[in-house]
């Protein structure tokens, strides 16, 4: 299938060599473009080996497809920072997706299933390689807002507060394809390889654009904290997931993230040096990211007290 006509695609090569500074070019030019009007695009020749994320697709629906008792046992106590291992949105969610979430891969907290056999190791390599490609991304993304070189690699150094989830989705149905309603990552960057039936929608210029699966390509969403630090010069992504009549759906989701106990403020070059105010007020990413976790475990029931953004805005 071809690219989804509107989301630019870039190639990520010319960052795995040296000497193809005019392809490095290009590629900052097309993500600063992006990031600036609303915050995603697609990559190809990133870290992540193609026969690796097939795998690792074809292992995670066999692992959706045990029963609730046999995923079950895979879930973590109460007392990791956030639901580590096997879950399910709860009955009265909107969002309709079940999954399995792990932290880097030598976490204690990681509880990880042994069946199918291979799973464990698959995930562990995608962690990998996802972590590869983030960091390639971060160091485009401080260039592209004209940052110090190494700012964000320094700023955002500790890589245990990464996690990745693998999803199911149920099938939709005429009256209720909901997912995962729209939102923003409350992260840096999300990397998301979707299965090829479709299902995850981007919102841009005022209009929601299904984004097609295309063989070996990762989806890329620019998170919060990047929105917060560059002062909204880059804007975190509106998405949202549609299920696909009849049909389940998987994907793996990657959040690149920023350690708990960072201030997060907009940076004096999106501000002050700049002579803009401020459009935000700092907080401490550990805050943020357990409200932004209630939204899930505890949904409230009136729409606008969901935390985002928004809540912070000055
Ligand atoms: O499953 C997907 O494609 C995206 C999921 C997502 O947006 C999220 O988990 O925040
Ligand atoms: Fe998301």
């Amino acid at each position: 299938m071809l690219p989804t006509p509107g989301i630019p695609t870039v190639d990520l090569s010319p960052f795995f060599t040296t000497g193809d500074e005019s392809g490095r070019k290009k590629a900052k030019e097309t993500i600063t473009e992006a990031c600036t009007d609303y915050g995603f695009f697609q990559i190809v020749n990133h870290a992540v080996p193609i026969h690796l994320m097939n795998h690792a697709m074809d292992l995670s629906k066999t692992f959706f497809s045990y029963s609730d008792d046999v995923k079950r046992k895979f879930s973590s106590g109460p007392d990791a920072p956030l639901p580590a291992g096997y879950n399910k949105q709860p009955d009265h969610s909107p969002d309709k997706n079940e999954y399995l979430l792990m932290f880097p891969p030598e976490s204690s907290l990681n509880v990880l299933p042994d069946d199918p056999p291979d799973f464990r190791k698959t995930m562990e390599e995608m962690f990998k390689y996802f972590v590869k490609t983030g960091q390639i991304l971060e160091d485009i993304i401080n260039d592209c807002l004209g940052l110090p070189p190494n700012f964000l690699k320094e700023y955002n150094s500790d890589r245990s507060w990464d996690f990745m989830v693998t999803m199911q989705y149920l099938p939709g149905t005429e009256t209720d394809k909901n997912g995962i309603t729209e939102h923003e990552d409350a992260n840096l960057i999300t990397i998301v390889l979707q299965e090829d039936v479709g299902g995850l929608e981007v919102f841009k210029n005022g209009e929601w654009i299904p984004v097609i699966p295309t063989k070996g390509t990762l989806v890329v969403n620019i998170s919060d904290i990047i929105q917060v630090l560059s002062n909204k010069k880059f804007k975190s992504a509106t998405h949202r997931v549609v299920r696909p009549v009849g049909k389940s759906r998987h994907s793996y989701v990657f959040f690149y993230n920023l350690q708990g106990d960072k201030w997060v403020e907009p940076l004096p070059e999106f501000t002050r040096e700049a002579g803009m105010a401020a459009k935000y007020r700092g907080f401490y990413y550990k805050d943020y990211q357990a409200l932004r976790l209630k939204n899930k475990t505890h949904p409230p029931s009136n729409p606008e007290d969901i935390i985002t953004l928004t809540n912070y805005e000055i």
